[in-house]
C-alpha cells in the first residue's frame, strides 16, 4: 500500500482493491484507448463500499474547502456513475458538516432528456445562479466533464470545481490521431480553459505503487508501460 498516502486515501485504495472495483485485462475506455486496468466504480455498490467512496469523497471536499475555498451550492454528478455519487456524498457531507445541511443539495442529469412529467435533463437542485461542484468516477480525457460544465452553463449555473475518485493522469487525445506524442494532460487543460480547480481522491501513481503488493507481475508491467504510453507531460 502506498505508506506515502493520508491515512483516508490508503484505505479508500484498500476498499477499491478489496471491492474488486480496480480490475486489470484489456478494456477500451470512452477515449478509445485500451488499458490494462479499469476503475469501475458501479461496483461501489455495497452499503460499505457506497460508504467508503462517499467518505472519501466528503473528507477530499472538506480539505479543499479548508486549504483552497473550495464554496459550492449543488454537488453535480454526470449520468450515470455521478448519479449515485452526488446523492451519497450529499447525505456524508451533511454528517460530517452540519452546518451546511441546509445550505447544499445535489442534482443530476439525463442521458437523454424527459418529454413528459417534469420533462427536461436535470433532476434534482435547479443550477440556476447556483455553485455547482461536479463530482465523477474518473477522469481520463476529460471529454465528459466538458459536457457536464457546457449543460451546467446552459442551465444558467457556475462550475466551482470538479473531484473526481480517479485520476488517470493521461495527456489530452492528440487532434491528429497520433497518441504516441507528448501531449498536456486533460485535468490540466480543463483547469486552464475553465478556470476552476479540480481535485481527486487518486491518481494513477498511487494506484501502481499500491498494487505492487497484490497484482501480478505482469499487471504491474503493462499498467507502467500505459502510463509511460498516456501520461502527460505536466
Ligand atoms: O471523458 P472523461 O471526462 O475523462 O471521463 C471518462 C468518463 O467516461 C465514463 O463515463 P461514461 O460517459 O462512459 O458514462 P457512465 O457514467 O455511464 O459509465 C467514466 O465513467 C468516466 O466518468
Ligand atoms: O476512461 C474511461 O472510460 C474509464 C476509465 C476507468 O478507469 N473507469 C471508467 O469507468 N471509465
Amino acid at each position: 500500500m502506498a505508506a506515502q498516502l493520508p491515512a483516508y486515501k490508503q484505505s479508500f485504495l484498500k476498499a477499491a482493491i478489496d471491492g474488486g472495483v480496480l480490475k486489470f485485462g484489456s478494456f477500451e475506455l470512452k477515449s478509445k484507448r485500451i488499458s490494462p486496468y479499469f476503475f469501475n466504480a458501479g461496483e461501489f455498490h455495497s452499503a460499505r463500499l457506497a460508504g467508503a467512496i462517499s467518505s472519501a469523497f466528503a473528507q477530499t471536499i472538506i480539505d479543499a474547502q479548508r486549504s483552497t475555498g473550495l464554496d459550492f451550492d449543488v454537488v453535480f454528478g454526470p449520468a450515470y456513475k455521478g448519479i449515485p455519487l452526488c446523492s451519497a456524498i450529499t447525505i456524508k457531507l451533511g454528517e460530517q458538516a452540519p452546518e451546511c445541511l441546509d445550505k447544499i443539495s445535489y442534482s443530476f442529469d439525463r442521458k437523454e432528456a424527459k418529454d413528459h412529467g417534469e420533462g427536461g435533463n436535470i433532476v434534482g437542485a435547479s443550477l440556476k445562479n447556483q455553485k455547482v461542484l461536479i463530482v465523477d468516477d474518473v477522469i481520463t480525457a476529460g471529454t465528459a466533464k466538458r459536457e457536464a460544465i457546457e449543460k451546467i452553463r446552459k442551465e444558467g449555473g457556475i462550475v466551482a470545481g470538479i473531484v473526481v475518485a480517479l485520476d488517470r493522469m493521461e495527456k489530452l487525445p492528440a487532434a491528429d490521431g497520433d497518441d504516441s506524442k507528448p501531449g498536456p494532460s486533460a485535468i490540466g487543460e480543463l483547469r486552464k480553459e475553465y478556470g476552476i480547480p479540480i481535485f481527486a481522491i487518486l491518481t494513477l501513481d498511487d494506484i501502481i505503487a499500491g498494487m505492487k503488493g497484490f497484482a501480478s507481475d505482469d499487471d504491474v508491467q503493462r499498467t507502467e508501460a500505459y502510463r509511460k504510453m498516456y501520461k502527460s507531460t505536466d
